[in-house]
C-alpha cells in the first residue's frame, strides 16, 4: 500500500473520539433489560438494597457512557442520565403492555416468561422504547446503535425516531421495517416482513414525514409494504399479507392483495 494511505488512515485518526465500542453500549441496555427483567437472568435474586446500588451503578454507567461518547458538547450528561432513571418506571410499564399484548394475542405464547426470554419482537420494543427515550433527551448516535444491535440479534429494525404507543404486538418479526417518521398508535400488530417505509429516498426529505401513521388496533400481516408521510391506515384496519399500499385506508378497512396463483396437476407415471 502507498504511504499516502498509510497517511490518510494516520490523519483520519487523529479526529476521531474514542467511543465506546457499539458491543459495550449494547451491554449497558442489556445489563438494564436483565436488572428489571430477573426472568433474563439467571441469578435474579437480589436483596433492595443490592437493587438500588445495580440502579444507581446503570445510572453512573449511563453518564460515563455519554461522557465517553463525546457526541454531546453541551449537554449535561448527569442531568440526562438522571432523567432517564426518573422515566424508567413508565417505560417499563409500556413494556408490560408489549408483553401483555403478545400474551393475549398469541395462541402459541404461554407465559410472560416465554415472551420475556424467547420473543424477538419484545427485545426488539424494548431496546427500541429505550433508545426513544434516549433520542427524547437529545442524546445523539447512541440511540441508533442500540436499534441496530436489536436488527442485528432479530432482524427487526425500528428506527428510535419512529412514535410508536402502547401494547405493539409484534410475532416472529423478521425482517420487519419500521422507518424514522412512522406513528403507531396503540394495540397496533405487526408480522413479519412488514415495512413502514418512505415512498420515495431523497436526502432532501431529511426533516420531512416520510413514513406511514398506522391508527390504533390495527393487524397488518406478513410482507405487506405501507409507504409514504401521508399514508395513514385508519384504526381498526387489517392490511392482509403482501400487500403493497400507497395511500389512507379509513378506518375499519380490509384490504387483500388479490394473488392469482396456479396449481397445475401433474399426472405422475407408475
Ligand atoms: C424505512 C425507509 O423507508 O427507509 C428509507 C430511508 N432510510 C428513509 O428514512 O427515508
Amino acid at each position: 500500500m502507498s504511504e499516502d494511505f498509510y497517511l490518510h488512515i494516520y490523519d483520519k485518526q487523529q479526529g476521531v473520539e474514542a467511543v465506546p465500542s457499539n458491543q459495550v453500549l449494547a451491554t449497558w441496555a442489556l445489563n438494564l433489560m436483565d436488572l428489571i427483567y430477573p426472568e433474563r437472568s439467571t441469578n435474579p435474586k437480589y436483596t433492595l438494597t443490592e437493587i438500588r446500588r445495580l440502579f444507581m451503578d446503570m445510572e453512573r454507567q449511563l453518564t460515563q457512557i455519554l461522557d465517553a461518547t463525546k457526541a454531546c458538547k453541551n449537554c449535561n450528561n448527569e442531568s440526562v442520565s438522571s432523567k432517564f432513571f426518573k422515566g424508567l418506571p413508565e417505560l417499563y410499564r409500556k413494556m408490560n403492555t408489549d408483553i401483555a399484548s403478545i400474551l393475549s394475542g398469541d395462541p402459541a405464547a404461554r407465559s410472560e416468561f416465554e415472551i420475556i426470554r424467547t420473543y424477538p419482537g419484545f427485545l426488539a420494543i424494548s431496546l427500541y422504547r429505550i433508545a426513544h427515550a434516549l433520542l427524547k433527551a437529545d442524546v445523539p448516535f447512541i440511540p441508533r446503535i442500540l436499534t441496530e444491535y436489536a436488527h442485528s440479534q432479530t432482524g427487526i429494525d425500528i428506527h428510535p425516531g419512529a412514535e410508536i404507543g402502547e401494547y405493539l404486538y409484534i410475532d416472529h418479526g423478521t425482517g420487519i421495517v419500521i422507518g424514522e417518521t412512522t406513528v403507531i398508535g396503540n394495540h397496533v400488530k405487526l408480522y413479519q416482513g412488514v415495512t413502514l417505509g418512505a415512498l420515495s429516498v431523497e436526502k432532501y426529505m431529511a426533516n420531512t414525514k416520510r413514513h406511514p401513521t398506522i391508527e390504533d388496533h390495527v393487524i397488518i400481516y406478513s410482507g405487506a409494504t405501507i409507504l409514504g408521510g401521508e399514508t395513514v391506515i385508519g384504526d381498526n384496519s387489517i392490511i392482509g399479507g403482501n400487500v403493497w399500499l400507497t395511500k389512507s385506508v379509513p378506518p375499519h378497512s380490509t384490504v387483500y392483495h388479490q394473488s392469482a396463483i396456479k396449481v397445475i396437476e401433474t399426472k405422475h407415471r407408475d
